[in-house]
């Protein structure tokens, strides 16, 4: 399975195609639209998310709600360009300040630009959207082999979350959070930074339940399944960091701790899930658990130092709108990554032009393993 997105933020919009899904497999417009909804949502974000209102227009690959094994093609319609139509293939949107921290500056020298609206359109994380839409498809095609994704935010700023609730009402909050305590502190913070003009980064954790072993490979570095996941997490705009299982901290703790011993009772068991479920690029039959730090969004509205590209003059950089912070956000948005990797995986190692011999292949191997 591969694909692909194009899109412009303020253009006319959004285009997905995904090649290589089998027939067969049952799609909701619906789950994809209220999917798309949890992306634009998440306590801290800005105008825009106020007036677009996402919703796919599924173009090709799906008749009467099934897959029909030809691409699926999907459009999400921006409705910024309502705003913009007469101005976008125009001149009048030129930027001249380019922002740290956001893609103008090396795009700018990169393509020979004077004015980084042609940068900015395309490395808007406005184009998360389809991807979303694009892993909204693959979570329900992994919901017939019972993989679930999770996805909440584990920190916002310098506040970490302590305690861990239940999964199934983590949209019922404002932040996508589990901790009651630490989102009020942390709404509390989003507001100050909003009040100031400044923005918030944060962390943001991953669990994958219900994986076979065996998903990835270590045969050939490209087919290893944790950088798949780190390559396509770290491909979302704001994300600077994975980690998996411990992850960073586990450099502090001696191999005689760190490794999850092995035991049999009826069945493969591991006393632990440091690894986060993967070894050898390979899933291991545990949960998949992943965080990514998410940096603050670079533009601000009490601005930094820049120069402007024209005149050659150092400036402040200019200021429409933004984002204050998109923590929540990006939880949706690696949830979907994830999904998108995690059904090329099923779909390497089980194929099948039909979901029912996606399922047979599955399942004769589940039967294997559980004989091993
Ligand atoms: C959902 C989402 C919304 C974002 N909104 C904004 C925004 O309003 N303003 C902004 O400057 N950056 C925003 N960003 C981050 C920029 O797109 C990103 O920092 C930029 O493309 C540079 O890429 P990099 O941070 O990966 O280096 C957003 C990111 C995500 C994931
Ligand atoms: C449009 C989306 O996010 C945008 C991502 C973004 C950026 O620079 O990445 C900048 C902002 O765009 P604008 O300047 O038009 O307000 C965000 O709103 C979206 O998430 O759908």
């Amino acid at each position: 399975m591969r694909y692909m997105t194009a899109g412009e933020s303020h253009n006319k919009g959004l285009i997905g195609v995904i090649e290589g899904l089998p027939a067969g497999i049952e799609i909701d417009e619906k789950v994809i639209n209220n999917e798309l909804k949890l992306r634009q949502g998440g306590y801290g974000r800005g105008k825009r998310m106020e007036f677009e209102q996402d919703t796919v227009d599924i173009i090709s690959g799906i008749r009467m709600g099934k897959t029909m094994g030809s691409p699926v093609s999907l459009y999400i319609r921006n409705k910024d360009w309502d705003n913009y139509e007469h101005k976008f293939h125009k001149e009048g949107l030129e930027y001249y300040t380019p922002r740290p921290g956001h893609a103008d500056l090396p795009g700018m020298l990169k393509y020979k630009f004077s004015d980084s609206r042609n940068v900015l359109e395309r490395a808007s994380a406005r184009e998360t959207a389809m991807r979303v839409a694009i892993g909204s498809i693959c979570q329900q095609f992994l919901n017939y082999f019972k993989i679930k994704i999770y996805s909440h935010v584990k920190s916002l700023g310098a506040i970490s979350i302590r305690e861990t609730g239940d999964f199934e009402d983590i949209y019922k909050s404002p932040l996508y959070c589990l901790d009651k305590g630490a989102e009020e502190k942390m709404i509390e913070l989003i507001d100050t930074a909003k009040a100031k003009g400044d923005s918030l980064g944060g962390t943001v954790e991953t669990i994958i339940t219900n994986l076979p072993p065996g998903l990835g490979d270590y045969t050939h570095y490209e087919n290893r399944l944790d950088s798949r996941l780190a390559g396509s997490i770290m491909s979302i705009p704001s994300v600077k960091g994975v980690e998996i299982g411990v992850g960073f901290s586990g450099s502090h703790i001696p191999g005689s701790l760190y490794h999850d011993c092995i035991f049999y009772n009826e069945g493969i068991k591991r006393v632990q899930n440091n690894a986060g479920g993967i070894e050898g690029g390979m899933t291991n039959g545990e949960h998949v658990v992943l965080r990514a730090v998410i940096k603050p969004i670079p533009t601000l509205k009490m601005s930094l130092g820049t120069f402007n590209t024209l005149t050659k003059e150092n400036c402040k950089t200019d200021y429409q709108r933004s984002d204050t912070t998109v923590v929540p956000a990006a939880s949706v948005v690696v949830k979907n990554v994830v999904a998108i990797e995690i059904a090329k995986a099923i779909l390497d190692k089980f194929a099948g032009d039909h979901i029912d011999d996606t399922l047979n292949t599955f399942t004769s191997y589940l039967k294997r393993i559980e004989e091993f």
